[in-house]
């Protein structure tokens, strides 16, 4: 639902526009969520559902080919159904994801001086950290609930340069998620009946584009006053998300809001909007969004890959002929539509919206 502008008369609290939402919450005297987070949810609880599917990755790499195919239809529902699955089996060690998010929670904690060294002044800079904000359909400044630090870490890899061991892990865990990356996107090449290596070789996967988020929530007064992140779609092909255990990922699914719990160790996925344009709206981009608690801080890591940087992507041209040469999506440079993103956020219209090519009146 759209975000409302509450009462501001009882919560006269306000804040400086640009302090950390950690610093807010430590402060002991909050007991109500200040007026610029405003964003009242009714439904923020969410719903259950055990049918959220599970792929084996171990499954879509193996040599049986009985298995193989099964483990293919599975994705290839997951990612009709619902445009998000849970990974498991993935190969990605443990440790490597207990650190990461770890490290990232040592850079939620450093110094407020040493985190705004890399204050946003461009959408193209290649590491930013701060709190975020958003306008609502009322053209109101909606502040989130939410730190964060982002860094570009592939085909170029930067990174905060504190704490050292965030650097260090940042880069083993995006090169080790690179492979699995590529193998579910051939599997998804072949679920739309491309050739097995075709995503890959047309978006230059080599060169595959990766940004490191972390997002800190920490517990929040009034959960129901304030979003972590509202609802959107992420830019780039798949997202993989991991988290520290504390639940908070909602995912829109028939037009309700579902909670995604997750075994340890299995990363989140979801079908992001360069795969929409790609697959030319065979798969949709999942909306979600991140709610926040009153409990327990929440730390989530994403890495979004889209195509190389300088790929202008457009529907792939053999799904185009097949829906009778019909392009439902402009075409775009990569890069270009992730940093349009990134500096213009605005709720419930993203770039997406932008790029689709609405039927012509004889097509009605
Ligand atoms: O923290 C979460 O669960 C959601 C994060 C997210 O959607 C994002 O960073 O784009
Ligand atoms: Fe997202």
């Amino acid at each position: 639902m759209a975000p409302t502008a509450s009462d501001v008369s009882n919560q006269t609290t306000l804040i400086d526009d640009s302090a950390y939402v950690k610093v807010l919450a430590e402060s002991s005297t909050l007991k109500s969520v200040p007026s610029q987070f405003a964003y009242a949810t009714n439904d923020s609880k969410g719903s259950y559902s055990d049918s959220i599917p599970i792929i084996d990755f171990s499954l879509i790499t193996c040599a049986d080919s009985e298995q193989r195919s099964k483990a293919l239809k599975d994705l290839a529902r997951a990612c009709e159904e619902w445009g998000f699955f849970v990974l498991i089996n993935h190969g990605i060690p443990e440790t490597v994801m207990k650190n990461i998010i770890d490290a990232s929670l040592e850079f939620f904690e450093l110094p407020e001086e040493e985190k705004r060294r890399y204050e946003p002044r461009s959408a193209s800079d290649p590491i930013k950290s701060g709190t975020g904000s958003v306008l609502n359909v009322a053209n109101q400044r909606i502040h989130l609930w939410r730190d964060y630090v982002k860094s570009y870490v592939h085909p170029e890899f930067h990174s905060p340069h504190k704490p050292q061991i965030l650097r260090e892990i940042v880069a083993e865990y995006s090169e080790r998620s690179r492979p699995v990356l590529r193998s579910l996107l051939q599997a998804i090449s072949e679920n739309l009946g491309l050739e097995q290596g075709y995503i890959d070789d047309v978006l230059k996967l080599d060169s595959c584009f990766q940004l490191y988020a972390a997002n800190y929530y920490p517990p929040c007064p009034e959960p129901d006053q304030a979003i972590g992140i509202p609802p959107h779609t992420d830019h780039g092909l798949l997202t993989f998300l991991i988290h520290n255990g504390v639940a908070g990922l909602q995912i829109q699914h028939n037009g309700k809001w579902f909670n995604t719990n997750s075994p340890q160790n299995s990363i989140l996925v979801n079908t992001a909007d360069h795969l929409e344009i790609f697959s030319n709206g065979r798969y949709k981009s999942v909306k979600h969004r991140a709610v926040v608690n009153s409990e327990a801080t929440r730390i989530s890591v994403v890495i979004a890959n889209g195509p190389a940087p300088d790929v202008i992507v457009n529907p792939a041209a053999p799904l185009v002929e097949r829906d009778d040469g019909r392009a439902l999506y402009l075409p775009m440079k990569f890069i270009e539509y992730v940093e349009t993103m990134l500096s213009n956020r605005l709720e419930g219209k993203g770039n997406l919206e932008c790029l689709k090519i609405s039927p012509g009146p004889e097509d009605q």
